[in-house]
C-alpha cells in the first residue's frame, strides 16, 4: 500500500511534538530516570486521594493513592500502555487481523485510544480528506459522521443500502465512473475511502453479510480504497453467527476500524479505540499531540482495572448480558410496532444495534410530523432526513431507539406515533 497518497497536506505537515515525545519517554521510564523535562503538575497537590468503585455484581475496584496519582496525571499520547496491550489482545482474539504480523511500512496494525470513537473518526477524516475529494459512505448514515465530514469540503457520495447494509452492486456502479488505474493520479479525483457501519447501522439497523463484506473488500482492492469500519454496535449483535469484520480480512492493510466502549461499559467515560495501519495511525498520534494530548487517563485506568479484573472471558460474559438486554428491548419494540403501526408503516427486524428504522407510509417527509406534532404529543424520535447526506432531502423514515425506554414506555410511545400518523391521514382526507 502507498499510504502517502491517502494523507492530506495538513496531516502530512504535522510533526512529532518534542514535549509529548519526551513525556512519553518519561512516562515509560524506570524510576532511576530523573526528569526535569515535562511541564507536568505534581500529583501530591491533587485533592483526590483514592476511590472505591462498586460493580453491578457487588465486587469492588480499588484505586489506591499511588494508582490515583497516575490516573490523575498526563499519560502517553496513544493510550495507557497496559490498556493498549489489553486491546491488542482483544483484537487478536476477536478479529485475528492479518496486519498484526506485518512490518510497520507494510501496514502493521497499531492501536490508538481516543475520546470516544467519535474523536477517532473525526481525526481520521481530518487526516484523509482534502477539499473536493470524493467520499463514499453508507446512505443514510450516522449524523455525527456527516457533521464531521461536511465542513471538510468533500463531495459526499451515498452508496444505497438495504437491511443487509451497503449494496455491493450499487457500489460497483458508482465506482465505474472512475478507472482503477487513475487512483494514483490526484486530479482524477478517484475516491480514497469508503465509510461504513457494518453492524446495527445507525440509523437503519442494517447488518452487512459476510458475502457483501467480501465483495466490498474486493472492490476496495480494485480501486485502492481505504475502508473505515465504524463498528460501535459490534458487541450488540443478537445472533451468534457474527460476520467477520473488515479488519479480520484485511490482507492489504487498508482498513481503519473504530471501536467503542460506549455501548457496553460506559458512554460518559469516552473510551474508543482506532485499529489500523501504523503509517496512518501515526498521523492520528501527531494530531492528538496537538489537540487533546491524550484520552482521559482516569477513564483509561478505570476501564483497565475492570478489564484486568474480568479478563477477556469476563468481558465477553458481560457482553452476553448486554446482548440479552438489547435483544429483549428490540423484541418489545417490534411487538409494539406490530400492535400500533401495522398498515401505517414498514420496518425490518434489526439483528444488531439499538435502532428501529420505520418508514411511514404515504408520508414523503416526516420532518414536521416528528419535530412539531410528535414533540407536542410528548414523543421524541428522529426524522429520517437527519441521516441524509443532504439534510434538505426529505425522508419518509423515522429512527426509534430501543435503548433507554421501558417496554411500557415504548408501547405508549409508538401508540402516540400511530395516533399522529392517523390524525395526519385524516387531515389529508
Ligand atoms: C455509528 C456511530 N459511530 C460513532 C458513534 C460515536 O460513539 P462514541 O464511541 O460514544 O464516540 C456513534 C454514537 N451515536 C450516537 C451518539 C449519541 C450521543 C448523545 C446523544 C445522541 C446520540 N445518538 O443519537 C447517536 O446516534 C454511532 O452511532
Amino acid at each position: 500500500m502507498n499510504y502517502a497518497r491517502f494523507i492530506n497536506a495538513l496531516s502530512a505537515s504535522r510533526r512529532d511534538s518534542p514535549i509529548r515525545t519526551l513525556t512519553d519517554i518519561m512516562l515509560s521510564s524506570p524510576p532511576s530516570v530523573i526528569s526535569l523535562a515535562g511541564g507536568v503538575p505534581n500529583p501530591d497537590t491533587f485533592p483526590f486521594k483514592s476511590a472505591r468503585i462498586t460493580l453491578s455484581d457487588g465486587t469492588e475496584i480499588d484505586i489506591g493513592s499511588a494508582l490515583m496519582k497516575r490516573a490523575l496525571q498526563y499519560s502517553a499520547t496513544s493510550g495507557v500502555p497496559e490498556l493498549i496491550v489489553w486491546l491488542k489482545d482483544l483484537q487478536k482474539k476477536l478479529h485475528n487481523p492479518p496486519t498484526m504480523a506485518y512490518s510497520p511500512d507494510k501496514g502493521k496494525m497499531e492501536i490508538c485510544v481516543t475520546t470516544g470513537s467519535q474523536e477517532g473518526l473525526s481525526k481520521v477524516f481530518e487526516m484523509l480528506v482534502s477539499p473536493g475529494d470524493n467520499v463514499l459512505l453508507d446512505a443514510p448514515t450516522y449524523a455525527g459522521t456527516i457533521a464531521a465530514l461536511k465542513p471538510l469540503g468533500c463531495n459526499l457520495i451515498g452508496v444505497p443500502t438495504d437491511k443487509h447494509g451497503m449494496i455491493p452492486q450499487a457500489l460497483k456502479d458508482i465506482l465505474s465512473k472512475w478507472r482503477p488505474e487513475d487512483a494514483a493520479t490526484p486530479d482524477k479525483k478517484n475516491p480514497k475511502f469508503l465509510y461504513t457501519i457494518p453492524n446495527g447501522c445507525n440509523p437503519t439497523g442494517a447488518t452487512l453479510t459476510t458475502e457483501r463484506k467480501i465483495e466490498i473488500y474486493q472492490l476496495a482492492q480494485e480501486y485502492d480504497l481505504i475502508i473505515i469500519e465504524d463498528d460501535p454496535y459490534y458487541f450488540l449483535q443478537f445472533n451468534k453467527d457474527r460476520a467477520p469484520s473488515f479488519l479480520s480480512m484485511d490482507i492489504d492493510g487498508r482498513v481503519i476500524r473504530a471501536d467503542s466502549m460506549s455501548k457496553t461499559l460506559s458512554s460518559g467515560l469516552r473510551i474508543g479505540y482506532l485499529s489500523g495501519p501504523k503509517p496512518l495511525i501515526d498521523r492520528i498520534f501527531v494530531h492528538m499531540q496537538a489537540s487533546t494530548l491524550h484520552t482521559s487517563t482516569f477513564s483509561q485506568i478505570l476501564i483497565l482495572e475492570l478489564l484486568n479484573k474480568w479478563g477477556v472471558e469476563g468481558f465477553m460474559e458481560h457482553i452476553e448480558g448486554v446482548i440479552k438486554f438489547y435483544r429483549t428491548q428490540r423484541d418489545a419494540m417490534l411487538a409494539s410496532a406490530d400492535k400500533w403501526l401495522t398498515g401505517l408503516a414498514e420496518w425490518h427486524s434489526p439483528s444488531a444495534g439499538m435502532f428501529l428504522w420505520i418508514k411511514i407510509k404515504d408520508v414523503a417527509d416526516t420532518y414536521k410530523m416528528i419535530m412539531q406534532k410528535a414533540v407536542s404529543k410528548e414523543i421524541l424520535l428522529v426524522p429520517g432526513s437527519a441521516f441524509n447526506l443532504d439534510s434538505a432531502v426529505s425522508s419518509s423514515y423515522v429512527r426509534a431507539s430501543f435503548s433507554l425506554s421501558s417496554p411500557e414506555q415504548m408501547d405508549e410511545g409508538l401508540k402516540r406515533l400511530a395516533s399522529i400518523i392517523i390524525e395526519e391521514r385524516n387531515a389529508r382526507g
